[in-house]
């Protein structure tokens, strides 16, 4: 498939700065976490589990390529990866060298996601067009046929058991990226993915937020964002710091979680 070369314009970045991970950050630190997605005005990221819906406009859509070349990870759950196919690279015109672009991370603790040679993600990195993935699964998770298959494009199997819940802990999953040396990663997708995320009960892991909401609704039975409320809660979940930036029809809001 032939993909676009995107561009996105120097006088766009500055009011993102301040919601991006450091270029030079403390190794010690857990990576810088980026929580960014696309939604629509009913909080949908698509209009159905299983079907891959654009939402960005061609101007956000050049705004996520860019984030993807300041992000050392970018990370999604198995189903987007099962369902969308993404490729998970950036199409700058810009990009001179593989290190620029972020390394895909997909979450699957059961092996679900049934990659081969002609996955875009796999056949990218095959092309040098993006890094190999690394899979994030539960001992059992893997195959060796898929691990070699990783190994060829550059990518492997990193392991973490699951809770009672049959999900990582989110913790974890930071850890085990920060002991790869990956010291920032902006997680894209999706519902559940993010929902999990959001009902982090310190809310002491995302360290910014940056949403593109695109002028349209996509009705009841989308995958929605909306974290379920834990037992008792009466507080909301709110952003500080926010700011919010036209690009094209869509609006792009930033902001970081106000912790209680
Ligand atoms: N508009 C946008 O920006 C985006 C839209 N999407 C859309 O989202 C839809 C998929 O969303 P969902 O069905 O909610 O699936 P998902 O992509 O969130 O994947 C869910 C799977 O990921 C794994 N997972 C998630 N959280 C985990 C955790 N904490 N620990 C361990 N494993 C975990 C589990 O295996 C789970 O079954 C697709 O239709 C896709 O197109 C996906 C990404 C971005
Ligand atoms: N920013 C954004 N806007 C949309 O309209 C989207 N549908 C998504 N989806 C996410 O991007 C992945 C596709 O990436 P590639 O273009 O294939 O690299 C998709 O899997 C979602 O994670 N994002």
């Amino acid at each position: 498939m032939t993909r676009e070369t995107l561009s996105f314009p120097p006088t766009s970045i500055p009011p993102l700065e301040p919601y991006l991970p450091l270029t030079s950050p403390s190794p010690s630190s857990k990576p810088h976490l980026t929580l960014t997605y696309a939604t629509s005005l009913d909080a949908s990221l698509s209009l159905a589990p299983g079907v891959r819906t654009t939402l960005s406009g061609p101007y956000s859509k050049s705004m996520t390529h860019y984030l993807r070349t300041r992000h050392n990870a970018i990370l999604v759950g198995c189903t987007t990866a099962l369902v969308d196919n993404p490729a998970l690279n950036s199409r700058l015109g810009s990009i001179t060298s593989l290190d620029q672009q972020p390394r895909p991370i997909i979450l699957d603790p059961k092996g679900r996601w049934d990659f081969t040679e002609d996955s875009q993600v796999i056949r990218l990195a095959a092309e040098f067009k993006g890094k190999g993935p690394w899979v994030v699964t539960k001992r059992g998770g893997e195959t060796k046929e898929r691990g070699e298959l990783l190994e060829r494009v550059g990518g492997k199997f990193l392991f973490l058991e699951t809770g009672e819940d049959g999900r990582f802990k989110w913790g974890d999953v930071l850890s085990v990226l920060g002991e790869q040396g990956v010291r920032s990663v902006m997680v894209e997708g999706g519902g559940e993915v993010i929902n999990s995320l959001l009902i982090d009960p310190e809310n002491r892991l995302v360290d910014s937020v940056i949403i593109t909401i695109a002028p349209t609704w996509l009705g009841k039975g989308g995958v929605v964002v909306s974290p379920s409320r834990q037992q008792g809660q009466t507080s909301q979940l709110k952003l500080r710091d926010v700011s919010w930036q036209p690009h094209g029809e869509d609006v792009v809001l930033c902001g970081r979680i106000l912790r209680s």
